[in-house]
């Protein structure tokens, strides 16, 4: 018997692109460390060299997102195959004021920007009279905000001509009336009070419309401060504490994370006991494990797990995802042939010791169609393989 359906209240639309394979891009002022960060970072090679739009095209890569459950349950299960979740790292080319108007590389990455889906804003606070700096002089607050500036005017531009468009359609068709209203309420707060779209309260309408055009601003933000090597090891630099004032005061709630692209550099070159022995001497580590998990969090994502000894593996989706739509990322017919999701809790098998234990400990759960997917579940589906066949049939050898 299928368990009974649970009431559950409909969550909110999250602003974005729908789906799993959601990339996240690195923006900043050229020169500041954006292709070294995502060099080190991804281990790849993209060209990161001390002169200004070093970077043309973007460069694009995964790395794997580190889980201490993940580790767990490798170890447990000893699987023959192991698959983590990814996140997507583009690393775009250097902005400067004016590229709205076409200025530096002009318009082309801003539509680079357009296509990812959340923003690492990365800016620096390393001193150095070699690499240069476009503005002159080293100044992080003054970077983001004509950054900012940039992105929202990059919106205002693609707006206004939207809301042009919109208007004439109107005429013909009335349907188009309350998109029209919309449209004209997002340019009360991008335009009039010249805000990011992302620090607006938008009910379930106004999102099925901001997710058909995609907005630059509405896309969410971790901001990166690259520091020098010395000041990342001494944890101190004068413009931390202006830059989280700066944030707190006009992009609340968004968060920032200090690193080092030289201190991450130096490192990444170390083997394992050189790393072990460097980082306890300065008494510092390396922040990436941090901000390829927040990088993560940051484009509504989260995974589920599906672990046996044939395969330990981590099914990223996005979240608010319910039981059968995760089942669909497996196959399309676990979705179609949906029965329930048997589901227990990583901190549940790892206290009780083996699955077998935590069903006797009645810490193994049914649930239907309803159920929305938890962060770290431990997932069986059971599905009808089609019509004609027996229902129940394990989803999923173990
Ligand atoms: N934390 C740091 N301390 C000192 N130097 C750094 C640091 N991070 C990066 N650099 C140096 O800054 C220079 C520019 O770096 P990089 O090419 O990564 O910048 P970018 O932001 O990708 O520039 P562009 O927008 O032009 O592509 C390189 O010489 C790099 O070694
Ligand atoms: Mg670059």
């Amino acid at each position: 018997m299928p368990p009974k359906k649970e009431a559950a209240p409909e969550p909110k639309p999250l602003i974005g692109r729908v789906g799993t394979s959601l990339k996240i891009g690195i923006v900043g002022l050229p020169n500041v460390g954006k292709s070294t960060f995502f060099n080190i970072l991804t281990k790849s090679a993209a060209p990161a060299e001390n002169f200004p739009f070093c970077t043309i095209d973007p460069n694009e890569n995964k790395v794997a997102v580190p889980d201490d459950r993940f580790d767990w349950l490798c170890e447990h299960y000893k699987p023959a195959s192991k698959v983590q979740a990814y996140l997507n790292i583009v690393d775009i080319a250097g902005l400067v004021k004016g590229a709205h108007e076409g200025q530096g590389l002009g318009n082309a990455f801003l539509s680079h920007i357009r296509s990812v889906d959340a923003i690492f804003h990365l800016c620096r606070t390393f001193e150095s009279e070699e690499i240069t700096h476009v503005e002159g002089d080293v100044n992080p607050v003054r970077d983001i905000e004509i950054i900012n500036e940039e992105l929202r005017l990059k919106d205002e531009e693609y707006l206004l001509a939207t809301i042009k468009k919109t208007e004439s359609l109107m005429r013909s068709d009335k349907k188009m009336k309350t998109e029209y209203d919309i449209l004209c309420k997002v340019k009360a707060h991008l335009v009039d009070q010249a805000k990011h779209i992302r620090y607006g309260d938008w009910n379930v309408q106004e999102i099925e419309v901001l997710n058909k055009h995609l907005f630059i601003t509405s896309k969410p933000v971790i901001y990166l401060v690259n520091m020098a090597e010395k000041d990342y090891i001494r944890k101190k630099n004068k413009w931390l504490p202006k830059l989280k004032e700066w944030i707190d005061a006009n992009d609340s709630g968004a968060m920032m994370i200090p690193f080092s692209g030289a201190f991450e550099g130096k490192i990444a070159d170390m083997d394992v006991d050189a790393r072990k022995a460097f980082c306890e001497e300065n008494k510092a580590n390396s922040t990436f494990e941090k901000i390829i998990v927040q990088g993560y969090k940051c484009l509504h994502l989260m995974y589920f797990f599906t672990a046996g000894h044939d395969e330990v593996k981590a099914w990223s989706i996005q979240k608010g995802t319910k039981a059968p739509q995760a089942a669909g990322r497996i196959h399309t017919d676990f979705e179609k042939g949906f029965i329930m999701a048997e589901v227990f809790k990583f901190n549940d098998l790892k206290e009780e010791g083996s699955e077998a234990a935590v069903k006797a400990a009645g810490k193994y759960r049914q649930q239907g169609k309803l159920y929305v997917v938890e962060d770290g579940d431990i997932i069986l589906f059971k599905f009808n393989a089609g019509a004609g066949l027996t229902a129940g049939k394990d989803a999923k050898k173990k």
